[in-house]
């Protein structure tokens, strides 16, 4: 199977400390791929060095068999790549549908980006993003108005709006209270089988990871520990062993 994304050897260090070293791992187009381990263990550093927020020290990361560890964030996401966050990034004081049209940036410049004409098609398709993850109710609302798990599924469609060939997802359910979290999950489902989506998603929910996830790379003290289907995981020894002494 063709990996979408591949990464090789990738080494990230902040001062003395290594988030990440000799970090390898496929992830096979149109596929949803879990990526676990305890906190620390060096999750959201390899997400920010895929999508560029930083580079790496060694190692390579190849999207849709291109090489983008030099690349810059934009650059990244204009590829097709893009990712979310553990705290929302929504402007608080916009409606919903406004934080929908900004978050496709024209520029690079996100504010000049918020005054210019927006296209009919472009209106349709946050009405219907919005519909999806169940806002549109909620379109003319203040976004900082919504729940929590209202901002993450606000935030989800945001990154929708760009159309990705994959999203790499921080966190999705957290904070999410649990009548949310099954609707959120479908959703995710949805967005991988019907528009063909590729997922790599960081989740501390075995649960939610176990269940929607195909395969499952677990970090712990910045090295890959393990990996495989999700039963194999959830028993591995070592991996169970990794998350108690994390407590
Ligand atoms: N910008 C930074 N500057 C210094 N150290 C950092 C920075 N970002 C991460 N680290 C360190 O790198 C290590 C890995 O952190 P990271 O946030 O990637 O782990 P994580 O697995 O995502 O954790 P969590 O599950 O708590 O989000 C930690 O020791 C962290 O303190």
């Amino acid at each position: 199977m063709t990996a979408i994304l591949s990464i090789q050897g990738v080494r990230k260090t902040f001062g003395g400390v290594v988030a990440n070293n000799g970090i390898s791992l496929e992830v096979p187009e149109g596929k949803i791929v879990g990526l676990i381990g305890p906190n620390g263990s060096g999750k959201t550093t390899l997400f920010n060095s895929i999508v560029g927020y930083h580079p790496i020290d060694a190692g390579s990361i190849r999207f849709q068999a291109r090489e983008i560890s030099g690349l810059r964030v934009p650059e990244i996401a204009r590829l097709g790549l893009l990712r979310t966050f553990q705290q929302t990034r929504i402007y608080g004081r916009m409606t919903c549908m406004q934080n929908m049209i900004i978050s496709v940036p024209q520029s690079s410049d996100r504010w000049r980006s918020m005054f210019r004409r927006v296209s009919p098609a472009e209106t349709g398709k946050a009405e219907d993003l919005l519909k999806f993850v169940g806002l549109y109710a909620k379109r003319q609302l203040q976004a900082g108005e919504l729940s929590f798990g209202q901002q993450k599924l606000l935030e989800f469609a945001m990154a929708l709006m760009n159309e990705p060939r994959m999203l790499l997802l921080d966190e999705p359910t957290a904070g999410i209270n649990p009548t949310l979290i099954n609707g959120l999950i479908s959703r995710l489902q949805r967005v991988n089988r019907e528009f063909g989506i590729t997922l790599l998603v960081i989740e501390h929910n075995m649960r939610v990871i176990m269940g929607l996830a195909e395969y499952v790379y677990c970090l712990a003290h910045g090295e890959l520990l393990a990996q495989g289907a999700p039963d194999a995981i959830q028993n591995d020894q070592r991996v169970i062993d990794a998350y108690l002494g994390a407590r």
